[in-house]
């Protein structure tokens, strides 16, 4: 099982993912993000690019769709925290989206 993140390399991950977008979430150890589409098949053919990975991966978003935008909230439930999974997702959403 994924392991939270030593706070060193935590900080070191969020440095980076704030680069593209992403912050922690107030109150809880997760990251979020806004992704925004030109529309609703755009955001939706985005998001069952991520789902093939994160079921490979056996690791999960929290998301919300409304037509073009998709709001993530990232975090491994099994540790109540930020894993190295999440960095790998979140790193691997970005780069679906471009
Ligand atoms: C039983 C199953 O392996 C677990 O529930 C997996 C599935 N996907 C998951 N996704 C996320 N984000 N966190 C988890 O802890 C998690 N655990």
């Amino acid at each position: 099982m994924a392991e939270k993140l030593a706070p060193d390399t935590r900080a070191a991950a969020l440095t980076e993912l704030s680069g593209t977008g992403w912050a922690e979430t107030p109150g809880r150890d997760a990251i979020a993000k806004t992704f925004r589409f030109a529309n609703f098949v755009e955001a939706f053919g985005w998001m069952t690019r991520v789902a093939i990975w994160a079921e490979k991966w056996n690791h999960h978003p929290e998301w919300r769709n409304v037509y073009a935008t998709v709001e993530v909230t990232l975090s491994t439930h099994d540790a109540a925290g930020l894993t190295e999974l999440d960095v790998k997702l979140a790193k691997k959403m970005d780069a679906l989206s471009t």
